[in-house]
């Protein structure tokens, strides 16, 4: 809560939640729940992500009549198909995370592009990797310069206050996803470094 408090403080512009029983960010559904009532019992406003990763629907009725998230955040390999369906069961904005390493990773975008609200572009993990995010990798920035897209788009992956500036003006960005970046440790964020990269990325 502290983490998000700074976060609002330094006027962030969403806030995300994960649910991922492998990652060191793993939030259960019922902790989720009670993190965004409070949360918006201080800011009526700002935007609630819930990320999850392949979710089977029973998981997708929960965070609807449960958790009851503004956004839900898709960081599986869900193909567009699935991602209507989600969108069609749920009712929430989506956003769906795309895994970059080349320029051909960009092509199904579009596919996309009809059910979401947001896009989201992130580093492509290692094959041997347990977390699908979240891992402070980044990918060629230069790659997002000539992506025609039809939805806004976050750029993710490796941004911290020191990568911020580079990641902009290589990109084109004009939405950004932190994590690792400002964490004093896998899964404990911290205020200090939620507020220079906010700082950081606000003064571009
Ligand atoms: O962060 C996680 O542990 C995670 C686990 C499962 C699915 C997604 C996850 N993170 C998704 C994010 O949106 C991260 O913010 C994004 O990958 C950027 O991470 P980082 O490179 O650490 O800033």
């Amino acid at each position: 809560m502290d983490a998000a408090i700074a976060a609002i403080n330094d006027s962030a512009d969403f806030l995300g939640f994960i649910h991922f029983a492998k990652s060191p960010r793993h939030l259960t559904l019922n902790t989720m729940k009670d993190l965004i009532s409070a949360i918006r019992s201080v800011n009526a406003t700002i935007p609630l992500v819930s990320v999850v990763v392949n979710p089977e629907n029973d998981m997708l009725e929960t965070l609807r009549d449960e958790v009851k998230p503004d956004l839900i955040q898709l960081h599986g390999k869900e193909t567009p198909q699935r991602v209507a369906e989600i969108a069609a069961l749920t009712n929430i904005p989506l956003i769906k995370a795309i895994s970059v390493s080349e320029k051909s990773d960009l092509d199904a975008a579009s596919l996309y592009e009809p059910y979401v609200e947001y896009m989201m572009f992130d580093a492509k993990p290692p094959k041997t990797a347990v977390l699908p995010g979240g891992l402070g990798l980044s990918f060629d920035w230069t790659l997002m310069r000539h992506h025609a897209a039809a939805k806004p788009w976050f750029l993710a992956g490796g941004l911290s206050s020191e990568t911020v500036a580079a990641a902009v003006k290589e990109s084109g960005a004009s939405m950004l996803d932190i994590s690792s970046g400002v964490e004093s440790a896998p899964g404990v964020k911290d205020s200090a470094l939620i507020s220079g990269f906010l700082r950081a990325a606000k003064s571009l």
